[in-house]
């Protein structure tokens, strides 16, 4: 149980009945086993991923004030910029050496979800680069439409219709991030980490990671193991909104990033979650008199909004406030 597996994803786009069932079944394993794999053969393209990088660099490497004019801590619906150490993940270190921008769905202001202060709901909120917006939005959609593939590759052993998750994913409340992890300046990689341990919130996490190195997964024994940067692959984790959706039976793993020494890391997540009113309640075939669900029913939104409030200051202020 050392490393984590590579799944080849490409008969996911075939009309293949089998070669689709055995990707299904090797991604049912790798969920029960690990919380964790590689994909590669997705339709990603290694430009388009240069091109989202790239930008991320140009963005990351504007004067703070710059970047502040997108100050996340300043909206209600998590958009924008969050600064150095405004993120901690594991509450017995301190804040995460990283910084961040997130975007989610973009829904403009007359949208009925915004009048109506729905949190979490609201416009993107981009910096002022050329080209960015209709990059940044683009892999937006093309993230989101991975993630539905896999999760209808999940469906196969979870028992469930095969667009179960796509009618809850209808307007989503998927998260895109981009992360710069600047270096680490102390050989003790105890300290501050770039990102503490911790779990994922959503459905699944489809990862980009950079040449840098420095994600760490914590296998079934308790040891951290490295997840190192594989080329062309996205790493692929699940989240707690899955876990209590199938009863534990697919792990949400703890996993965390120890920045390297002396080199900026960039990586970029996708957080695929479903619209903010899904229930997550655990799924018929996920459950019997020898596995009651163990979790009670929750929303999307509720879940989410918990989870913001244990680790950004900015959200318990703004929810007490
Ligand atoms: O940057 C990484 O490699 C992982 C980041 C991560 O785990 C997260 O943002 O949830
Ligand atoms: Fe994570």
């Amino acid at each position: 149980m050392n490393s984590l597996p590579i799944i080849d994803i490409s008969p996911l786009y075939t009309d293949d009945a089998s070669a689709w069932q055995s990707v299904a079944e090797q991604i049912d394993r790798a969920c029960r086993q690990w919380g964790f794999f590689y994909i590669k053969g997705h339709p990603i393209s290694p430009a388009r991923i240069a091109q989202v990088l790239d930008n991320a660099q140009r963005f990351f490497a504007l004067p703070v004030d710059e970047k502040l004019k997108i100050d996340i801590t300043q909206t209600r619906h998590h958009r924008g910029y969050g600064a150095v150490a405004t993120e901690q993940l594991d509450p017995a270190k301190p804040s995460d050496l990283k910084e961040t921008f997130d975007m989610g769905l973009h829904l403009p202001a007359d949208h009925p979800e915004v009048l109506a202060e729905k949190p979490l709901r609201g416009p993107n909120r981009h910096p002022d680069l050329s080209g960015w917006q209709t990059l940044m939005e683009q892999h937006y959609r093309d993230m989101q439409a991975l993630a539905q593939t896999l999760l209808r590759a999940m469906t196969l052993a979870l028992g469930i219709e095969r667009d179960f998750f796509d009618t809850r994913f209808n307007e989503p409340v998927s998260v895109l991030r981009l992360i710069h992890y600047p270096p680490r300046h102390t050989a003790s990689s105890d300290e501050q980490q770039g990102a503490g341990a911790h779990t994922d919130y959503g459905c699944i996490t489809l990862l980009y990671q950079d040449a840098a190195g420095g994600l760490q997964v914590r296998n079934v024994d308790g040891q951290w193991i490295d997840a190192p940067p594989i080329d062309g692959t996205f790493v692929i984790n699940l989240g707690d909104m899955m876990a209590r959706w199938s009863n534990d039976r697919y792990l949400s793993t703890p996993h965390r990033v120890i920045s390297p020494l002396g080199v900026d890391r960039y990586s970029m997540p996708f957080f695929a979650e479903p619209h903010p009113d899904t229930l997550i309640q655990c799924l018929p075939g996920c459950q019997d008199d020898a596995h009651p669900p163990k979790y009670p029913t929750t929303t999307c939104a509720q879940f989410l909004l918990s989870r913001f409030a244990d680790t950004y200051a900015y959200r318990r202020e703004q929810q007490a406030g």
